[in-house]
């Protein structure tokens, strides 16, 4: 039964129209089942960090802010961004992290929610000592979802103190129920990190603006795995990181995207010199930029953003690392096509929607591997199997789960351990194969075998 699964993988591995975008990247012998951790690296990456920091960076040194485009980076590679989740231009700008901006989003979403009020005539509690003091203002809750990611509930916290909100953690499912005229802004989690569980970011949109209230979603797990639509849901505020699915590597900056109609109401809590209309004018007081900039706050990290920006390469079709001279142990240049009906070859671009495609394949054949090869009963499969509820990762569940990950890295399946029980195994379509799939569940199999 094995041999047939293998078989099945290696026809599968040739049908994939995605296979050659795997060069693209720098992979040894393991099955890299992490890339909803740290996206693996793309091979255009090192290349192009050489050049920014000897010539940008060492020859051209300051010159560079203009002649490098380092200035208006993080707009840019922001509209890089922005058609991998549905974006129009102009909306998405990258820099700081995604807990950064996801206290800029929350606490902007509270005062475009104090501002409908205060249109309204209603009270908004804001007294002389400050933001939330004074009176009771009559949206006084923040939802969050209550099996988020640690980092969003500890900020969403903070940012309901400060603006003198009640936090209200619910399950995503709670949400419609829990929603009312006092319900200011919900941040909630597209893809759960633990479960894989893909959440319904349309119709939760529709049940928060329903109810008055602003919209703040966390990509973190969806980004460059499906489609997202912001523009397409009405998403008011949205954030992500870029070192899962957009392999812009370790600590790479995140983004930040506000809907162009709400840009000119978005009031950062982060007012810095660089979202400033004048910043070079050095004026004591702020007037904030128009449009996205508005999301920027100080210098950006030009080394991680150009790295990432190199990245992104990857999905215009770009990157095969002949800039890199590192090799990703196959020919530079060589894919054999880049994505579902675009045109072959090392110039073709990729699209989330061909992703998603892959995604759903590999996930539904490592399930398929899994029931077949592991002992009945041995893990307990958290991720809906239903496409319209997953991710592009499984979580497994089993008590032994920290042990098992640290054999499965030993034997060169790469996938991690959440506490206090949980096997994650993330698929990123752009380098993980079928066969990498079935060799992942095999050894899988043979280690609870063994540990159990
Ligand atoms: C859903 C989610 N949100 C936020 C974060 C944290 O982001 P950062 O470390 O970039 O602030 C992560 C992962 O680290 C995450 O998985
Ligand atoms: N950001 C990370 C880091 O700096 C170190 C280790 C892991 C991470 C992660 O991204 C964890 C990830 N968000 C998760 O889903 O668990």
């Amino acid at each position: 039964m094995s041999s047939e699964l293998a078989l099945e993988a290696a026809k599968l591995d040739e049908a994939d129209e995605l296979a050659g975008l795997r060069d693209r990247f720098v992979l040894d012998d393991a099955v890299y089942l992490d890339g909803n951790s740290l996206g693996a690296l793309p091979a255009a990456v090192p290349g192009r960090v050489d050049d920014v920091v000897r010539r940008q960076w060492g020859s051209l040194r300051i010159r560079s802010w203009d002649e490098s485009g380092w200035w208006t980076a993080p707009e840019r590679i922001g509209d890089r961004i922005a058609p991998l989740v549905g974006a129009a231009p102009g909306q998405i700008v990258v820099g700081d992290s995604t807990s950064v901006n996801i206290f800029k989003a929350v606490v902007a979403a509270v005062r475009m929610a104090d501002e409908d009020a205060r249109e309204a005539g209603d009270a908004i509690g804001h007294g002389r000592d400050g933001e939330g003091a004074g009176e009771r203002p009559v949206r006084d809750e923040i939802l969050v979802d209550a099996t988020t990611f640690p980092t969003d509930g500890y900020i969403a916290e903070s940012a309901a103190r400060m603006t003198g909100r009640t936090l209200r953690p619910v399950t995503p499912a709670e949400v419609p129920d829990a929603l009312g005229p006092r319900t200011a802004a919900v941040l909630l989690n597209h893809v759960d990190y633990r479960t894989g569980r893909l959440h319904d970011l349309p119709s939760l949109t529709a049940a928060i603006h329903e109810a008055g209230a602003y919209a703040v979603w966390d990509l973190c797990h969806s980004a460059g795995a499906l489609p997202v639509g912001l523009d397409e849901h009405g998403v008011d505020l949205a954030v992500g990181c870029t070192y899962k699915y957009l392999n812009g590597g370790p600590g790479s900056p995140a983004y930040l995207y506000v809907r162009r109609d709400l840009q000119p109401r978005f009031d950062s809590p982060l007012p810095g010199w660089n979202s400033h209309t004048d910043p070079f004018g050095m004026r004591p007081s702020f007037e904030p930029a128009g449009g996205a900039l508005r999301g920027r706050v100080g210098t950006p990290d030009i080394l991680s953003m150009l790295a990432l920006e190199a990245a992104l390469d990857v999905w215009d079709g770009r990157g095969a690392g002949s800039e890199s001279g590192a090799g990703s142990g196959s020919e530079a240049g060589t894919g054999n096509g880049a994505g579902v009906g675009a045109k072959a070859g090392a110039e073709a671009g990729v699209t989330v929607e061909a992703v998603r495609a892959k995604s759903l394949a590999l996930t539904d054949f490592f399930l398929r591997c899994v029931a077949e090869y592991v002992p009945e009963g041995r893990v307990e499969c958290l991720t809906p199997v239903a496409h319209a509820e997953r991710g592009s990762q499984v979580a497994l569940r089993c008590d032994d789960a920290g042990d098992v990950m640290k054999r499965l890295i030993q034997q060169g399946v790469v996938g991690d351990f959440r506490h206090p029980d949980v096997l994650r195994f993330g698929f990123t379509p752009l380098y993980v194969g079928f066969a990498d799939v079935e060799r992942a569940a095999r050894v899988l199999a043979e280690t609870l075998r063994s540990a159990g």
